[in-house]
């Protein structure tokens, strides 16, 4: 058990040369008033957290829901900060603390940390090329379809998203699907030390919001569609769907491929203000590209983009399930945008390796049930991972799935009616809690699931994850019955009240099924 992690592990180049608080004040887009006496101060790094300030950092102390980050200045100081940016409230905080650091003042802090950690790390963006995808779903399977085929290319790159993060060979668990703005210009500017030459990222509406991509130019934005979710933070779908719609602005990327199958990605591309190449995964859409054939086979599908000109590519998608192709086409475009040839796609995605927990077959091949892990958290993915299976059910579709705690409460009926619409057996439990009673996430799951039930549909509460996974084999006992565990794919663990406890979908499943054979 441990306790659920807050702050991003934070990979730091090895050497920093940093930069003097001159230079943080005259780069900085709003202004920032510094003590004259300290303006020659050279700061080397930048931290947004108190607990992992390095000697010569500057703190940024930020306000909070919870707390203001001025609260911890004097441990900062402790620790070797050499100074710290605030606003006008932090700066009352620190000066009441007595606590002896030159204070850097502005109205905003956030909105200037992106520049700001930017020029302390010497503006690591302009040297690696940056392909950032943003969307509801499938930004974690473009990322890692795109770093498949630049590998295959021979390419060093980094990867940066909800599953880990990639320096070259160095991989670490990731914290944030991406990180604060201090942290990837830290990141970005080791792997321009590592000789890294290509990065593909994901880019959340969260941190579009909160301006930690800012300083970070994307060569190539991605955008992959555009449904519920994030409500918690964004309030409604018109604000979330505009931060997204940042990364198709000039502060944030050169140019964008957009997946336009949905009216609020439609929106996205009409309303960009970088040249924008469109994609479709219907054949007859007049867009840039388009999907033109798809045949599914063991593990996967092919598929076929065509061009407005009439040049067709046919490439291989390794992931099985339709929405899996939208994926890859936006990877294939993005990377022909960033100059790959058309073979170097082709070969590199017919290559490329599954994505963990993402539609990953757990079961035996060719033994009953097929059971798989996926990552389907919203009403969409719950509906688009049901739909790819159905065909392979010739007996019952069953899925376990619950919502997480903390999150967007309004999706929770909406992802227990896909499930419901879409399979034969709904067992609901647990997904991560966090700090909410599970009973009641489960109800309102519970709720959507049996309004949208027809008869014949089942739909079971078991609130133990593990109970849960366990209730799914058994229901899926039949000849061609089918299981999906939908919600926490690569999760390593489930967290419940602020503790995380070791909890894979993967081994539980895996478990479940060798003991239902014994
Ligand atoms: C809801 C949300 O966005 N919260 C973010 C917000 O937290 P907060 O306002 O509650 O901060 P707080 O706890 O009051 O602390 C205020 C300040 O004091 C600092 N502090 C606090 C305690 C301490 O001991 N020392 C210290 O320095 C904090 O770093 C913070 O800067 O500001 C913090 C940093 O300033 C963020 O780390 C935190 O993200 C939290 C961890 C979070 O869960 N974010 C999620 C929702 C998120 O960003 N998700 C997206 C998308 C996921 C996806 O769909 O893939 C992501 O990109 O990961
Ligand atoms: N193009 C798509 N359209 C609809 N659903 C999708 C698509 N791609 C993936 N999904 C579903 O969404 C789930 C999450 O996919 P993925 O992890 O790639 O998305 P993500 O955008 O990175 O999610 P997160 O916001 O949690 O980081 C998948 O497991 C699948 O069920
Ligand atoms: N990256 C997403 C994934 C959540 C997955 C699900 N397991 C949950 O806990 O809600 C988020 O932070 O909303
Ligand atoms: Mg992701």
């Amino acid at each position: 058990m441990s306790a659920a992690a807050v702050t991003s592990p934070g990979l730091r180049p090895s050497i920093s040369t940093g930069c003097t608080l001159r230079e943080v004040v005259d780069t900085s887009p709003e202004p920032i008033r510094c003590p004259a006496e300290a303006l020659a101060s050279r700061v080397l790094g930048v931290t947004l957290d108190s607990r992992s300030v390095r000697p010569g950092d500057l703190y940024a102390a930020l306000p909070g829901s919870r707390v203001h980050g001025a609260e911890f200045a004097a441990a900062t100081a402790a620790s070797g900060a050499r100074a710290v940016l605030t606003d006008e409230h932090g700066a009352t905080l620190v000066a009441a603390a007595g606590v002896d650091l030159p204070v850097l003042v502005t109205a905003d802090p956030r909105a200037v940390l992106g520049w700001v950690a930017s020029t302390v790390y010497g503006n690591p963006a302009g040297d690696v090329t940056l392909l950032g995808v943003t969307g509801t779903n499938g930004k974690t399977t473009t990322t890692y379809l795109m770093d498949a085929v630049l590998r295959a290319a021979g390419r060093s790159t980094g990867l940066v998203g909800t599953v880990e993060t990639r320096v070259a060979d160095v991989r670490v668990p990731s914290v944030r699907t991406t990180p604060e703005a201090p942290d990837l210009h830290a990141l970005l500017a080791t792997m321009r030390e590592r000789g890294v030459q290509v990065c593909s990222m994901e880019v959340s509406s969260q941190a579009l919001a909160q301006h930690r991509v800012d300083g970070a130019v994307m060569d190539v934005a991605g955008f992959t569609n555009f449904s519920q979710d994030h409500l918690e933070l964004h309030g409604d779908m018109d604000t979330y769907l505009a931060a997204k719609e940042l990364l198709l602005t000039p502060a944030h990327s050169r140019r964008a491929v957009v997946v336009v199958d949905d009216e609020g990605s439609r929106h996205a591309a009409a309303g960009a203000t970088v040249p924008v190449t469109t994609l479709s995964g219907r054949p007859d859409a007049d867009t840039h590209w388009r999907v033109v054939r798809r045949s599914p086979r063991a593990g996967g599908i092919d598929f076929v983009l065509a061009d407005q000109a009439g040049q067709e590519l046919a490439l291989r998608c390794p992931l099985p399930g339709d929405f899996n192709v939208l994926n890859a086409a936006l990877a294939a475009v993005m990377l022909l945008t960033a100059g790959l040839s058309a073979e170097q796609v082709r070969s590199g995605l017919a290559a490329a390796d599954g994505v963990p927990g993402r539609m990953e077959r757990v079961s035996e091949p060719g033994r009953d049930p097929l059971a798989v892990v996926d990552y389907a958290h919203t009403p969409d993915a719950v509906g688009a991972a049901l739909q790819a299976l159905r065909p392979a059910a010739s007996g019952r579709l069953v899925v376990v799935l619950g919502a997480g705690g903390d999150r967007d409460p309004g999706k929770r009926p909406g992802m227990g009616g896909a499930a419901a619409r879409y399979a034969d057996v709904v067992v609901v439990t647990d997904d991560n809690p966090r700090t909410e009673d599970p009973a009641a996430i489960r109800t309102a799951v519970l709720a959507g699931a049996r309004s949208a039930a027809v008869d014949g549909v089942e739909v079971i509460e078991v609130g133990d994850r593990r109970a849960a996974i366990e209730e799914g084999v058994r229901q899926a006992a039949g000849p061609g019955d089918v299981l999906l565990v939908a919600g926490k794919g690569h999760e390593p663990g489930q967290e419940v009240a602020g503790v995380v406890h070791p909890f894979d979908d993967r081994a539980e499943l895996a478990r479940a099924l060798r003991e239902a054979r014994s």
